[in-house]
């Protein structure tokens, strides 16, 4: 649908605070998402902060604003619409100046729960790309991190994918050389002698956590992991 014609976007300034607060709280009431665990005053003092820090825009239909977006340098970090303002255009106004703003991409935390907010970002081609327990957000409740891969979406995706590799060449360090202590204490002989029971437990343990990847291939990931490390482990002067 298109945006209400009056409709202006404009930086938000510090007497919309109050305002903002409203429609932060407004949006969630109606959403199906976790409430709002802090009060009014320290969300506003939280927006009121951020203000100078990153770029906070409302949706202005004349009588105020019925939305905002709240942009750090590459995160989304509000995007409200009132409810009565939804499916009118006004998050897609905000959404869109979100990416003329990044044209690098950027990317956003929607609760799992939230189908419907789940189904804007795809429609205007965000992509999930990865889900949480809940565990590290201040509502507990399980969440999903979406981007929007910006103009040169093959260069956003190989810069996120070199980040996860420099964690997993550190993650691959450490287990290397957990590896390597067991057969100080515990030489299993290198790789024929390798304990095939406990490689099982922890390629049974781990793949759930890796639903993308079938059981058995996480099972192959983890004895080439082990294999190599018995290898390295056996070879003088590797280290
Ligand atoms: O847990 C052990 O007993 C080990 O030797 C460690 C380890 C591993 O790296 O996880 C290595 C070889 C065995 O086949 C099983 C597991």
């Amino acid at each position: 649908m298109s945006a209400d014609p009056d409709l202006m976007l404009r930086p938000a300034v510090a007497d919309d605070v109050p305002l903002l607060v409203q429609v932060m709280r407004a949006a969630r009431e109606a959403a199906p998402m976790p409430d709002l665990p802090y009060a009014d005053r320290e969300v506003g003092a939280h927006l009121a902060a951020r203000l100078s820090m990153d770029e906070t825009w409302v949706a202005d239909d004349g009588d105020g604003p019925v939305g905002f977006a709240r942009l750090t340098g590459t995160w989304l970090d509000d995007l409200y619409v009132v409810p009565e303002a939804q499916r009118s255009g006004v998050g897609s106004s905000l959404l869109d100046l979100a990416k003329a703003l990044r044209p690098d991409g950027f990317g956003l935390w929607v609760f799992s729960s939230n189908v419907p907010a789940r189904a804007f970002y795809a429609r205007h081609g965000l992509l999930e790309l990865e889900s949480t327990d809940g565990r590290a957000n201040d509502e507990g409740a399980p969440d999903l991190r979406m981007v929007w891969a910006g103009e040169q979406p093959l260069s956003y995706l190989r810069a996120q994918i070199d980040e996860v590799d420099d964690e997993l060449a550190a993650l691959l360090a450490r287990r290397t050389a957990l590896t390597a202590a067991v057969q100080e204490i515990k030489p299993v002989g290198g790789p024929a002698g390798r304990d095939p029971e406990r490689e099982q437990q922890i390629a049974e343990r781990i793949a759930p956590m890796v639903p993308l990847l079938p059981p058995e291939a996480v099972q192959r990931i983890v004895h080439t992991i082990i294999e190599a490390s018995l290898d390295a482990a056996a070879t003088p002067g590797r280290d």
